[in-house]
């Protein structure tokens, strides 16, 4: 997939100021036409949140997440990758003024409206109790509103999933199909944003493209907004627009997928090395 955008790395972590305050900035080329931000990360650190190596998880990053693209975040485990996608959707509490979605402070918004726009698959997809179509329903239900049989047809089409699996129970299916009806399930909410905490590392190469394919075209099709945290840099390079290289709590690169091998943070370099 070509890249959409063209980054411009303002400051780099070689030439971070004291205080941190290193910006990077997507340049969007001329034409793309959205290239305002879906998400500005301003000095985003977790002050009251110390790993065991006794340092904040996250440590002043700044970032803009453009519209319309798929983000990935990679990096050494431990790095912080979790725990800056959860601070997109409120999963991990970010301090106010530090994360700002369509320029409001998602702090000051109402915590479940932020999660019905910003929707968030995990490693391992949990379904609930019932059918494919209940699963699917729950989110419009809690709201009070019924999905009629061929809303829930159509959520099921867009999550590549055949009408048979309608009525199947969830029970039923295999891990791969389970993290499509979460899929399913997730864009019942109507979200502008998918934040994915490795939605393919439990699923077999199939599946993983069939989730891939669906992602690239809510993008390409929808303007979803797609942030993907990943341990295969072969899965970033074939989906992601732009990278994130997340060392130690901090963004020590931003690149364009075919531009990994020119990494120059040294644990980034080893990072990529050691995961191809
Ligand atoms: N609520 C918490 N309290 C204390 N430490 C935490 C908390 N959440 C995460 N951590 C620690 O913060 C560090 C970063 O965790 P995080 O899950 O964000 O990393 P990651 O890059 O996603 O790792 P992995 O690739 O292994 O999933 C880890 O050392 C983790 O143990």
């Amino acid at each position: 997939m070509t890249s959409k955008g063209s980054i411009q790395l303002v400051e780099t972590s070689d030439t971070i100021d004291e205080d941190r305050e290193h910006l990077l900035v997507v340049d969007m080329e001329a034409g793309e036409g959205e290239a305002e931000p879906k998400f500005s990360i301003r000095n985003l650190t977790t002050e009251q949140v110390i790993s065991e190596a006794g340092r904040p998880i996250l440590k002043g990053i700044n970032a803009e997440i453009p519209k319309g693209m798929v983000v990935g975040i990679i990096g050494p485990s431990g790095s912080g990758k979790s725990t800056l996608l959860r601070a997109l959707n409120r999963l991990w509490e970010p301090p106010p003024h530090t994360v700002f979605m369509d320029g409001r402070d998602i702090c000051s918004l109402d915590v479940l409206s932020l999660r019905r726009k910003v929707g968030m698959l995990f490693q391992l997809p949990a379904i609930f109790e019932g059918t494919v179509a209940d699963n699917v329903r729950y989110g419009p239900q809690l709201r009070g509103k019924k999905l009629a049989d061929n809303e829930v047809h159509k959520l099921l089409t867009l999550a590549d999933l055949d009408s048979s699996f309608f009525n199947k129970n969830g029970r039923e299916l295999s891990v791969g199909q389970a993290q499509r009806v979460a899929l399913a399930r997730t864009l019942a909410n109507d979200p502008e944003v998918l934040l994915l905490d490795e939605p393919t590392s439990a699923l077999d190469p199939i599946s993983t493209q069939n989730i891939e394919d669906v992602l690239v075209k809510l993008t390409k099709n929808r303007g979803m907004t797609v942030v993907m945290v990943s341990h295969s840099i072969k899965q970033i390079q074939r989906i992601a627009d732009l990278v994130c290289l997340l060392v130690d709590g901090e963004i020590v690169e931003v690149l364009k997928p075919n531009q990994l091998s020119h990494a120059k943070h040294p644990m980034a370099l080893q990072f990529l090395q050691l995961s191809n």
